[in-house]
Formats: structure tokens, C-alpha cells, sequence
């Protein structure tokens, strides 16, 4: 281990292995520091971890959606199976990064992190002198500044609960909220999600949310919208959540309380003042390179910089924008054009480009084709109600603005049109390429 390095980057989640192998390419001496378990939020506590369970609840669904048309009989989410089957993925992580690191010469070091100087960080009571500084820490859950604000779990804790709670509430309406609330739901609890924003799922299209929420009905979830969360108490039998809505207050029982409100930049910890690192609104300040206006021999990436959507693939883009920007000095942006985002209900809802109401807010011209087709083959084979599109398409160019689709094979087919969108393919284009038959794909065509 040296006390020196060509660039020490903090955190160890998507941002910081992309970053980190790159500049140890480029023959640099690297170091990586992080006080969790390596591997970060998308392998360990976010993505995938949470897929695994969805593949429990994608089964259980397909079966309940082919009973009576030649499927018989019951089936049901074994909860401590589901979550060894997902420990089978996220347990082996942290030794395979730790085994990356020692194969491509970074030295990983174990410990919260925080600036001293502008160019020294402190890792358990050991000075690291860093030439540049990679800042990759992700993101937290947003304090609420609520009372009983410590009996609220967080999307971590319910990734490893070894049983589910027979009733569980969502404070927040978004992501997290949509995604747990199906699979709690289809493992047998009773969820209720309060949500303070006027709808479900405000990063997606209002039309096709409208179309999903059936499926919110169908599972018994207890969607209160426009309902702000406003303290918690414990009792002897478990928490009672008070909130208020319209002016009137409710109050929810739970077992188990989850954090789904939003997550904010894990910038706490690191003593950005000593580190001569200024904030603009809680976020670090960063020029176009995502270099910090005030001490330049800092960069950031991912979660942290809050630069782009917080989603993986931006926080890998980000990274190997910031380590061309590093390796070879100033020079890439990030381009956060067709970045597909998809919330894994069951069915899944998706989304890339620009929203309906966005583009006519940037006055531009183009046409919309927006349908429910439950009746489309891709939906009938799998006896599945939901499953809807909405596209826009520009007028003059024929290029793709926008995407919107909710349904079975969504997560996928929404990547073809981010692909169209990032490289200016237009509806012509796509309505040339032959999809195989039949797939989620052989509708585009149709759908635009
Ligand atoms: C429940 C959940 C589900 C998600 N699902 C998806 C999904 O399906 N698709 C998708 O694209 N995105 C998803 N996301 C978002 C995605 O996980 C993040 O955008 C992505 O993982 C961020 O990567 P990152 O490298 O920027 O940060 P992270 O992977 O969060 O890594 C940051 C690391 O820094 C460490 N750290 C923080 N502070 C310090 C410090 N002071 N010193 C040392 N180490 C520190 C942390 O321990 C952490 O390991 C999900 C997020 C959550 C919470
Ligand atoms: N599939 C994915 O890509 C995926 C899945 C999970 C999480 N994530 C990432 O994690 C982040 C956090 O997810 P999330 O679901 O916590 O946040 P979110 O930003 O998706 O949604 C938060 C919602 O909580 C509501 N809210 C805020 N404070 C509230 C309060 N006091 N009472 C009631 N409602 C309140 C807001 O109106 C908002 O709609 C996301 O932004 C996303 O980047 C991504």
C-alpha cells in the first residue's frame, strides 16, 4: 500500500470500477476506498439484488395469468428461499471485486473517507495523499425531518429482510415505492403506499401510469396519493404512520415502515470544506467536465455528482467521461441524450427522451400515437390486460423524441428506441428494421 496515489476515488459502487480500472490502464497508481462492503449500491443494494426477487414475482404472475388458459394449480413466493436465491448473487460480490482490484494493482482500502486537505483524503486514521480525488459516493435516503424518523427503514433493510411483515407502508411514491409495493404485495403483505406527489411514478407518462395502476388495484395496494407523510409512533403491536391529506389526517398501521421519498447525494461524511470543495443546492459544484469549480484536482461520478438521471448506466457514462477528463485532460461532456429508465413492476413501465408535455413546453413539432392495445399478440399470449405505448416523433425530421411503454417485454424494447434516440435514427429507420416475429420488438413499427 502507498501513501500516494495518481488518483484516489471514493466509493466502490458502478462509478468507481469503471473509473478506477481505467486510470490504472493508463498506468496510473490507483486507490479505492469504501467503508461498505465493495461492490456499491447497484450489485449489492439496488439493481440487481432486487431483480432477483422480481424473477420470484415474475414467475408467480405468469402462472396467475395463465390460470384457466392450460395452467393449473397455486403458487406462491417463498420469502427466505427468494432472498438465499438473491444472496446466491449479491454474496460472492464483495470478494470478487476485492480479488478485481488486487489482479489490476489498486489498492482497496476499508473506511468512511473524508478530505483533510485539498489534496489529502483520511481513511481509518490513515493519510492518503491523492494527485486527484474521484468523488463516486452515491446517494442516501433524503432525511424527512420527520418525528419518528428512525423507524423508518430504508430500501437496503427490506433487501434483507429474512421475513416479510404482514403490513407495510411506503412513505413516497416513486421508484422504490412502485417496485417493492409489487413485490411485497405478490409475497402476501399488505402494502399501502403514501405518496405526496399527485401520482404514482412521476418520472413516467401520466397516460400509461393511469394504465399500470390496475395493476396496483389488482394486488390490494393502497395507493394514497397527495398524502403527505407527517410522523411515526411506535406501539406495542408495531407503528402507527400519521399523515395528512386535503387538510384531514389518516393514520396507516405498519409492521414494517420503508423509506421511498427520494435519495440525495452521499456527500456528508467527507468534509468538502477542507477538501476546498464548494456545493451550489446540497450538490457539489461541477464545471462541464464534472471537475469541481473550486478545487480542480477533484472530479465526480454517478450518484454523487448528481450530474445526470441516478441510474446506473449514467453513473458508468459519467465515470468514463471523468476518467478521459483525468487521463487526458479536459475535453468530454457528458451526453445524457436516450438514457431508458424502466421501474420494475410487474408488468414494467418505461420510459426514454422526452415526455409528452416537456416537448410541447420546448415548442416543438411533432406528433404523438398513444394506445392501450391489450389486444396486440405480444399481450394476448401471455394473457396480460396491460400493455400500452406512447411515442413521439418529430415532424420535420422524423426522428424519435420520445418513448413511453408499459407492458410485458417493456424493459427491453424501450432500448431500441433510447439506441434510436442517441444515434438520430428516425421512425422510417425503424420501421425498415426487421424484428424477429413474434417479439416485444415486432411492434415498434406499430407503435410509431
Ligand atoms: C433499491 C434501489 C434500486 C435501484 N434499481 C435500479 C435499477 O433497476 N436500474 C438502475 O439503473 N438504477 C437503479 N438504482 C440506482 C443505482 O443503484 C444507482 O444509480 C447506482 O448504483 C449509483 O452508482 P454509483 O457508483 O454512483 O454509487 P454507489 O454504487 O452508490 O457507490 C457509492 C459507494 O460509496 C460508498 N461511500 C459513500 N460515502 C463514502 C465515504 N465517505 N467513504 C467511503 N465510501 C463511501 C458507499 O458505501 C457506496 O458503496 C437503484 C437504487 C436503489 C436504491
Ligand atoms: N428501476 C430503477 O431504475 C430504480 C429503482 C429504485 C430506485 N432507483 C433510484 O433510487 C432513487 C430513489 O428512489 P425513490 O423511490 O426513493 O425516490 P423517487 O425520487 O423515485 O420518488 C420519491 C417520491 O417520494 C415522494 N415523497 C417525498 N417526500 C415524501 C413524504 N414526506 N411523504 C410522502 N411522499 C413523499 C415524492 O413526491 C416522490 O414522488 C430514484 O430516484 C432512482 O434513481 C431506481
Amino acid at each position: 500500500m502507498l501513501d500516494t496515489y495518481d488518483l484516489v476515488v471514493l466509493g466502490s459502487g458502478t462509478a468507481a470500477q469503471v473509473a478506477s480500472s481505467r486510470a490504472r490502464a493508463a498506468d496510473w497508481t490507483v486507490a479505492v476506498v469504501d467503508h461498505r462492503p465493495f461492490g456499491g449500491t447497484c450489485a449489492l443494494r439496488g439493481c440487481d439484488p432486487k431483480k432477483m426477487l422480481v424473477s420470484g414475482e415474475e414467475a408467480v404472475d405468469a402462472v396467475r395469468r395463465m390460470r384457466g388458459h392450460g395452467v393449473e394449480g397455486d403458487v406462491r413466493i417463498a420469502w427466505p428461499d427468494l432472498m438465499a436465491f438473491k444472496r446466491s448473487f449479491t454474496g460472492p460480490v464483495p470478494g470478487k471485486q476485492e480479488q478485481r482490484y488486487r489482479e489490476q494493482g489498486i489498492d482497496a482500502f476499508h473506511g468512511l473517507a473524508r478530505f483533510t486537505g485539498p489534496d489529502t483524503v483520511t481513511v481509518d486514521g490513515r493519510e492518503l495523499k491523492a494527485r486527484h480525488v474521484l468523488i463516486a459516493t452515491g446517494a442516501r435516503p433524503v432525511t424527512l425531518s420527520i418525528t419518528g424518523e428512525e423507524h423508518v427503514a430504508t430500501s437496503d433493510d427490506f433487501l434483507e429482510l429474512e421475513a416479510l411483515p404482514a403490513r407495510v407502508v411506503f412513505i413516497g411514491g416513486g421508484y422504490i415505492a412502485a417496485e417493492f409495493s409489487h413485490l411485497a404485495a405478490r409475497a402476501g403483505a399488505k402494502a399501502t403506499v403514501l405518496q405526496r406527489g399527485a401520482r404514482m411514478l412521476p418520472g413516467f407518462d401520466p397516460d400509461l401510469v393511469g394504465w399500470l395502476m390496475e395493476r396496483f388495484d389488482d394486488l390490494g395496494i393502497d395507493v394514497r396519493t397527495s398524502t403527505t407523510v407527517q410522523r411515526v409512533e411506535a406501539t406495542d403491536r408495531g407503528y402507527l404512520v400519521h399523515a395528512v391529506a386535503g387538510g384531514r389526517e389518516q393514520t396507516v398501521a405498519a409492521n414494517l415502515i420503508v423509506h421511498s421519498a427520494g435519495r440525495v447525494p452521499d456527500l456528508e461524511a467527507l468534509d468538502l470544506v477542507a477538501g476546498g470543495i464548494v456545493l451550489e443546492g446540497g450538490r457539489l459544484k461541477l464545471n462541464e467536465f464534472l471537475q469541481s469549480v473550486s478545487n480542480p484536482r477533484v472530479y465526480a461520478a454517478g450518484d454523487a455528482a448528481g450530474s445526470g438521471p441516478p441510474l446506473t448506466p449514467v453513473s458508468s457514462h459519467d465515470a468514463k467521461v471523468a476518467a478521459a477528463n483525468l487521463i487526458k485532460g479536459n475535453h468530454a461532456k457528458p451526453d445524457y441524450r436516450g438514457v431508458p429508465s424502466v421501474a420494475f413492476t410487474v408488468p414494467p413501465i418505461t420510459t426514454v427522451g422526452l415526455g409528452e408535455a416537456e416537448a410541447r413546453e420546448r415548442g416543438l413539432k411533432f406528433r404523438v400515437k398513444s394506445e392501450k392495445v391489450p389486444q396486440w399478440f405480444t399481450a394476448r399470449r401471455l394473457a396480460e390486460r396491460i400493455y400500452g405505448f406512447k411515442t413521439l416523433v418529430e415532424e420535420d425530421t422524423g426522428h424519435i423524441l420520445g418513448a413511453h411503454l408499459v407492458g410485458p417485454h417493456a424493459d427491453e424494447v424501450i432500448n431500441l428506441f433510447g439506441l434510436a434516440i442517441r444515434h438520430g435514427l428516425t421512425a422510417a429507420d425503424l420501421k425498415e428494421t426487421m424484428f424477429a416475429y413474434p417479439t416485444g420488438a415486432s411492434d415498434i413499427g406499430y407503435m410509431i
